[in-house]
């Protein structure tokens, strides 16, 4: 799968869309960092080609963004905001109203759930999770006063696979009007775009892949309607979580190279998991780009490819997990994921803490369960990295 050609003038895109040097007076290639916070108008009220104002509701380095990543994933309309937490917040503000119910994936990052579960619920927003590897249990979930699912394409922690076309297509056979959001920051628009697979929404935590530098917190939302773009522009500048436009120049600066990093943390990630899967110390490994993994044939039929996203779980228990990630020299202990840096981390301790106990035993966020970030370093020193921490804990098997 992995190395498979991209979507149609992808790389091409990547570079131009949005980039044109004649949106500037001094015709600049590389988009201008507008700090501005606010544009001179013409009249008042009346707006240069009405468009600039305040820039908490427009910036033009933000648009140079929003405009390439819509084209990115075959969208009309794309807004950014200042986390992946901020957009996921700004698509409930805009969309739910007390008194709304939505279905969600049970397995998300941790900080989705808890956001749901701990500060939307508050507002009279019920939320019920459901396993969305069957697109049965997500109608099964709908209730008259449902208006939004949402699940993570490739979820976070599990790589478990969401089938976008199924799930669209029967959830909007029961309601046309139910909003279907996919979280896609796991695989990113180079390996699969949900919004041609019939998703109303395509979310990501561009601090991850999009970005792919490790430096910027963003959240960004496309979509195909120019409805649902009205509702979210509205929340996106009346609440008001947007990026700074130094932030929207770094990852629109990120995204030229988004399909060369994918292509690579594709063929690196798979390297890495065929290496734990045939290593006497790892329990079981999960990825779906293998053909171990269970809804590999799903997948294909709705990525092109994987990522550098690899779990797996290791023999023994709590302290050989610990061991395993002190003893790690290439990858680096720590949260998130997606940038040129290979990590790894502990969900049950780290990214999914705040997932409660009951629910990540469920779901097999065990002891022993263990999440790569592989990323762009060379193949080798990846997998004698993995080898030699492996053995560091467990001398014997
Ligand atoms: C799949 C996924 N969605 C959303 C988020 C939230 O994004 P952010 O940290 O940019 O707020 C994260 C990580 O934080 C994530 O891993
Ligand atoms: N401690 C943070 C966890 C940040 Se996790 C960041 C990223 N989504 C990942 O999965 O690594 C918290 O929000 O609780």
């Amino acid at each position: 799968m992995s190395g498979e050609a991209p979507f149609k003038n992808f790389g091409t895109d990547a570079i131009h869309a949005g980039q044109e040097p004649e949106k500037w007076d001094s015709r600049s290639v590389v988009p201008l960092i507008g700090l501005s916070t606010t544009f001179k108008q013409v009249s008042p009220g009346v707006l240069r080609h009405d468009r600039y104002e305040y820039s908490r509701g427009g910036n033009p380095t933000r648009e140079c963004l929003e405009e390439c990543v819509a084209k990115l994933e075959n969208g009309k309309h794309a807004l950014a905001y200042a986390s992946g937490l901020a957009a996921t917040m700004s698509m409930v503000e805009a969309l739910l109203e007390n008194g709304d119910h939505a279905v969600t994936g049970d397995d998300l990052y941790g900080g989705t759930n808890r956001y749901f579960n701990k500060v939307a619920s508050k507002h009279g927003v019920e939320f019920t999770m459901v396993d969305v590897r069957n697109p049965d249990n997500v109608v099964a979930a709908i209730k008259p006063n449902t208006k939004m699912v949402w699940f993570e394409l490739m979820s976070n922690p599990l790589l478990r696979v969401g089938e976008v076309k199924t799930i669209a297509e029967k959830v909007h056979a029961v309601n046309k009007d139910i909003v279907v959001c996919v979280d896609n920051t796991f695989l990113t628009c180079y390996n699969s775009r949900p919004l041609d697979l019939g998703a109303d929404v395509v979310m990501h935590s561009a601090t991850k892949y999009m970005n792919g530098h490790s430096d910027v917190v963003m959240g960004l939302l496309a979509m195909k309607s120019d409805e649902l773009k009205k509702k979210l522009m509205f929340a996106q500048f009346a609440i008001g979580a947007v990026p700074s436009p130094f932030d929207c120049y770094l990852v629109n600066r990120g995204l030229k190279t988004l399909h060369v990093r994918m292509q690579r943390h594709g063929e690196n990630g798979l390297a890495v998991a065929k290496f734990l899967e045939s290593h006497d110390r790892v329990a079981g490994v999960s990825y779906p780009g293998l053909p171990s993994h269970p809804q590999h044939e799903v997948f294909k039929t709705v990525a092109r490819g994987c990522s550098g996203m690899v779990v797996f779980y290791i023999k023994g228990g709590l302290e050989q997990a610990k061991t395993f990630l002190a003893s790690l020299k290439v990858f680096t202990l720590a949260e998130s994921l997606g940038g040129f840096e290979s990590l790894a981390e502990h969900p049950a301790i780290m990214t999914h803490a705040s997932v409660p106990e009951d629910q990540r035993e469920v779901l097999g966020i065990s002891d022993t369960f263990i999440r790569l970030s592989v990323g762009l370093e060379d193949e080798a020193d990846l997998l004698a990295d993995l080898d030699q921490a492996l053995k560091a804990a467990l001398p014997t098997v």
